[in-house]
């Protein structure tokens, strides 16, 4: 039987304990204890103090909740799904022992989610009627599919292609056929590959057929239309990087030479290596994307966790901004910054909401209503201008 330790995995449970923690927070809790010390705070986790006109996507707030639950405190946060720019995305109020060796899994769960989320809203924008799938789980820890896959659909993607991410969201895992199946069959038998696919699978299974693997995309997408005939759905072009030459002119190469068969219905689709600036060169040809490493080797957003008021003084270290905080939407789509008992911008919208109190959950974690949210941010803060020009 396997163990979790032949892994080298920290388990949920350890994290959940507060265990999954930076030595210096073991030093401090030792510390503060010996001290007697163990003041009120307010500690506020933000990646840029003042709004930059950049926005990111805020995710990982369901399990931030778990890991937080129960322990005796208050947290105000961002709903998932919300476009942030500077300011507090979590405030946490308590006293400082009962929290503080969270502050490591807090940022990691917090950070990874939201660089995935924010790429993978920039390949959302790139291409916005195409399918778009989250491809890329096989490049990072098999622990991450589930959180890359549930941030992909977070961001508005229409599918994913982990099947233990199934778990986690309402949504099956997609996908059709590797090179490994083709090769399986081996060179000069591609129409046997794809033919025992078709016999094989159930038929809620589009026929997808991957026409790339031993010669020219045209020709075998042409033998795929002889093979399967009206039963073909799409085509899947995933040219190794060798030999793309101009993808473009080979998708539109393929397109034509379908169309001028009477197959406008025959979608193509593509993938590896696609990224923003490729999906916004080839949308307008294919039907879908295949996205990996770009969604799921995102880097984390830089979050810090900060205290910034103790026994309800005002303090902060250099560089940070003291005082509990609010953030406000503006009605022209900007973010504010200001102090929490101060009166905001006329018009603006308060973008903190309870998230614990006393340790208590107080929030429902709906993905699909979080992705219509991110969609409506989106919009409002006109993320597709963003993204195109940055
Ligand atoms: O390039 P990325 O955007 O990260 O996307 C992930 C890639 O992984 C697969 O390719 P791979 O060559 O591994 O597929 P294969 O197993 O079918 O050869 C998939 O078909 C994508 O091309």
């Amino acid at each position: 039987m396997v163990t979790v330790s032949q892994f080298d995995i920290i388990t949920a449970e350890t994290i959940k304990r507060g265990d999954a923690t930076d030595a210096y927070f073991d030093r401090t809790v030792e510390t503060l204890d010996h001290a007697g010390t163990n003041p009120h705070v307010v500690a506020e986790i933000t990646a840029d103090q003042f709004p930059t006109g950049e926005f990111e996507l805020f995710a990982g707030v369901k399990d931030a909740a778990h890991l937080l639950e129960n322990l005796p405190i208050d947290v105000d946060a961002l709903p998932e799904g919300t476009l942030f720019d500077g300011g507090p995305v979590f405030q946490i109020e308590g006293t400082y022992l009962d929290f503080a060796r969270y502050e490591t899994a807090l940022l990691g769960f917090l950070s990874h989610a939201s660089g995935i989320a924010t790429n993978a809203l920039e390949t959302r924008y790139a291409a916005p009627d195409s399918l778009v799938l989250s491809f890329g789980t096989r490049h990072v820890h098999p622990t991450l599919g589930g959180i890359i896959e549930r941030a992909a659909l977070l961001a508005g993607l229409d599918g994913f292609s982990n099947v233990a991410a199934e778990e986690f969201v309402d949504q099956q895992a997609s996908g059709t056929m590797p090179h490994a199946l083709m090769l399986c069959f081996g060179k000069g038998n591609q129409e046997a590959a794809w033919q025992a696919f078709d016999d094989a699978v159930d038929e809620s299974v589009p026929r997808i057929t991957l026409c790339d693997t031993f010669s020219d995309e045209v020709d075998e997408v042409l033998r795929a239309v002889d093979a399967l005939g009206d039963r073909l759905d799409s085509v899947r072009l995933d040219t190794t990087g060798s030999r793309r030459g101009d993808f473009e002119h080979i998708i539109r190469e393929v397109r034509w030479e379908l169309d001028a068969r009477g197959q406008d219905d025959v979608d193509i689709f593509v993938s590896g290596g696609i990224t923003p600036d490729t999906m916004r060169d080839l949308r307008d040809h294919v039907a879908g994307f295949g996205v990996g490493g770009y969604i799921s080797n995102a880097d984390p957003i830089d979050f810090a966790l900060d205290i910034v008021e103790v026994d309800r003084t005002p303090t902060a270290k250099r560089g940070k901004l003291s005082g509990k905080k609010a953030v406000y939407r503006t009605s022209n789509g900007g973010h504010h910054v200001g102090l929490a008992d101060r009166s905001g911008p006329s018009n603006g919208e308060e973008l903190l909401e309870p998230l614990i109190r006393d340790g208590e959950i107080v929030r429902e974690f709906d993905l699909d209503e979080a992705s219509k949210r991110s969609n409506a941010n989106a919009e409002r803060v006109s993320f597709s201008d963003q993204v195109s020009t940055s």
